[in-house]
């Protein structure tokens, strides 16, 4: 069956169809990843958007029981060069096509994704939609172009209601944008008792759960989206140690007075070199993000740059320079990629040890 991609500048490619059938509305963006699709598909990050993997053949090991970011995927569209069906790996259950179809999210094959990136790559991310339907360009031109921008991303896949995953270490409360499993996982390992609560939780009702430090999510859209999180964080900062990831680090920035900007085609990918700025030495990072903090918006605050990209020296790190607070644009949480940076979660943990020893009057 036929499938179409067509993007704002009225770039129309022909492809087939592998997922669900309909019609479905995106950011387009590129992912560069050459393994991971299943927890790509599943990170919540990518709500309201369609994704492009480069690597050219996507579906061959199928997908597993364990792999999982999420229960169910949001994004809007998967568009690979060559799909392949028949999945050949021990752990496979079910292949991309079939899943695609059973969450109604529409894939797209045979697609020359290298110049679709270049394009990408050029002009920015684009809006796109994707569709199965007969219907002329023009006609699906305008209604791509007079759809509203979403912007309620967050909402739509943070947890509804709060939930424990009892553990005997430190008790961390979990705000939850958008959280990826891998979070929750790599902190369990280490002890932790994990309080997954509502993006829109207030400062007084994270505290009254006595946390021991606060780990704020991953979560797709912008973060000046929800600006009731910012709030939060403001009431937070100093009371307990605080670890952000992607989405959360934006907030940080935007709960210290820093800014954050959309860059031209994000970072997505699992191979994103980083400078650790503290010991000059580099990690290698798997990133998914759109927007980021800008470094000139530091100065003036009480945050540092920590982390710098080395692609394009945008800003990838940040601590407080009196709190217990840091975070992250990347993923220390890997899945999928390379785990060089895990070592910020047992950070995470030393800096509640300490934070705890030092005896602070945290609960006010
Ligand atoms: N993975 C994330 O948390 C992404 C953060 C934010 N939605 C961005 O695109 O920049």
């Amino acid at each position: 069956m036929k499938a179409r991609l067509i993007l704002e500048d009225r770039t129309e490619f022909i492809g087939t169809s592998f997922g669900a059938k309909g019609e479905s509305l995106g950011e387009v963006v590129f992912n560069t990843s050459m393994t991971g699709y299943q927890e790509i598909l599943t990170d919540p990050s990518y709500c309201g958007q369609i994704i492009t993997m480069t690597y050219p053949l996507i579906g061959n090991y199928g997908l597993n029981r364990d792999d999982y970011e999420s229960l169910k995927s949001n994004a809007h569209g998967l568009v690979v060069r060559e799909y392949q069906e028949f999945a050949s790996n021990w752990r496979n259950e079910i292949s991309i096509g079939d899943w695609l179809k059973e969450q109604g999210i529409i894939g797209i094959s045979g697609i020359d994704t290298r110049m679709l990136t270049r394009k990408l790559r050029k002009h920015g991310v684009m809006r796109g939609l994707l569709t199965t339907s007969d219907e002329p360009t023009d006609v699906l031109i305008e209604r791509l172009k007079n759809s509203p921008h979403m912007h309620d991303q967050v909402a739509r896949v943070s947890t509804k209601s709060i939930h424990i995953s009892p553990n005997s270490g430190k008790r961390v409360v979990l705000l939850d944008f958008g959280a990826k499993h891998n979070i929750k996982r790599k902190l369990a390992e280490l002890g932790c008792e994990v309080i997954s609560v509502p993006y829109h939780t207030s400062a007084t009702e994270i505290l009254r759960f006595r946390p021991d430090g606060i780990m704020l999510s991953n979560g797709p859209g912008d973060p000046k989206d929800v600006p009731e999180a910012i709030e939060t964080i403001k009431e937070l900062l100093g009371k307990v140690p605080i670890f952000g990831i992607c989405m959360g680090h934006q907030l940080i920035a935007l709960a210290c007075g820093a800014d954050t900007d959309k860059l031209k085609f994000g970072h997505r990918g699992g191979n994103h070199p980083v400078k650790e700025l503290e010991t000059g030495r580099t990690v290698i990072t798997p990133q998914n993000h759109g927007y980021a903090v800008t470094h000139e918006s530091l100065e003036g605050t009480l945050l540092e740059a920590t982390h710098i990209a080395l692609n394009d020296g945008t800003v990838e790190g940040i601590c407080h320079k009196e709190y217990p607070v840091f975070s992250v644009q990347y993923h220390p949480e890997f899945a999928p990629g390379p785990r060089d940076s895990e070592y910020l979660f047992a950070h995470f943990i030393n800096l509640m040890d300490a934070f705890a020893k030092k005896g602070e009057e945290v609960y006010a």
